[in-house]
């Protein structure tokens, strides 16, 4: 039987935090037809809040070294400041969206990033997906907005980026649904030229990242995208795009299409 389409919006900090953008981005979000989950991050509002407090925040890779000080700073700005901002302007869209943290119904279980050479803190790495629960809301006629917190079980919540909550959401609802998963960030996909938006690479085999990598040709916060991207489609995700909210639209998607060598069924 033919699964049904579900689509999985990830948005970054970028869009979010220019009110032209985010408003474009949620009205495309909200015409966009079937069943369909958000999930944001927020980091440029958290480090610019960690800032003002006086206590500007330290990112390795990409990965916010999150000390309890930082942790509070996380949970005001991803599940309070911004979750509940785009909510509420769903909301004024018709669009039936309930906000949620990893830990509200259990929906994503982590554990704290052991400490290694660099010890990051309360950053959690997922270990499970309560995907009847968004399965259970999805039937209901809701829209899940998931910000970038899971929790550990023991009171613990912990700060996890939103491009891998993206792809592991996706990856637990595969087996019920055609999952189509849209990262959508400034640019119109993985540029061969930051300065040329012409440059866009329409689609990128996981063979060819290491050679991208290693040309520097993919650097900074696309590195998470794509390594999360790859797992998506290594999890059997049917389609996994990097661009801009152009993407947002019910017919053909513009953007980079990531694409693995297809796994046995
Ligand atoms: N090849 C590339 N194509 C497009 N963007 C790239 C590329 N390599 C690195 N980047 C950078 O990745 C950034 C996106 O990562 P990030 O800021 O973490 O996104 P998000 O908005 O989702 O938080 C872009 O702003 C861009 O500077
Ligand atoms: C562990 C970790 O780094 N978490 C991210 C979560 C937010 C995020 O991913 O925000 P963007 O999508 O806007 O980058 C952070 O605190 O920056």
């Amino acid at each position: 039987m033919k699964k049904p389409v579900l689509t999985v919006v990830k948005v970054g900090g970028a869009v979010l935090e220019k009110e032209d953008s985010r408003k474009e981005l949620l009205q495309k979000f909200a015409a966009l037809y079937g069943p369909k989950v958000l999930v944001h991050g927020g980091g440029r509002e958290a480090s610019r809040l960690s800032e003002e407090l006086g206590h500007p925040a330290q990112l390795i890779e990409g990965r916010r070294i999150t000390d309890d000080f930082q942790l509070k700073v996380a949970v005001m700005v991803y599940a309070g400041a911004v979750n509940k901002q785009v909510v509420a302007e769903l909301q004024s869209l018709k669009c039936q969206a309930i906000g949620l943290s990893g830990a509200d119904g259990n929906l994503i279980q982590a554990v704290k990033r052991p400490v290694g050479d660099i010890d990051y803190g309360w950053v959690g790495d997922i270990i499970g997906v309560n995907a009847t629960l968004l399965q259970v809301l999805l039937q209901g006629g809701y829209s899940p907005v998931l910000c970038a917190l899971t929790h550990n079980g023991e009171g613990n919540l912990l700060n996890t980026n939103a491009d891998t909550i993206a792809s592991e959401v996706a990856g637990s609802l595969q087996k019920h649904f055609s999952v189509r998963l849209l990262y959508c960030f400034e640019h119109a996909g993985v540029l061969a030229k930051l300065s040329e938006p012409d440059s866009l690479f329409p689609e990128l085999w996981e063979a060819e990242l290491d050679q991208l990598l290693q040309q520097k040709i993919v650097h900074a916060g696309m590195k998470p995208k794509l390594y999360t991207g790859f797992k998506a489609c290594q999890q059997g995700v049917e389609e996994v795009w990097i661009g801009n909210q152009q993407m947002l639209q019910n017919g053909p998607i513009k953007g980079t299409r990531l694409r693995t060598k297809s796994i046995p069924e």
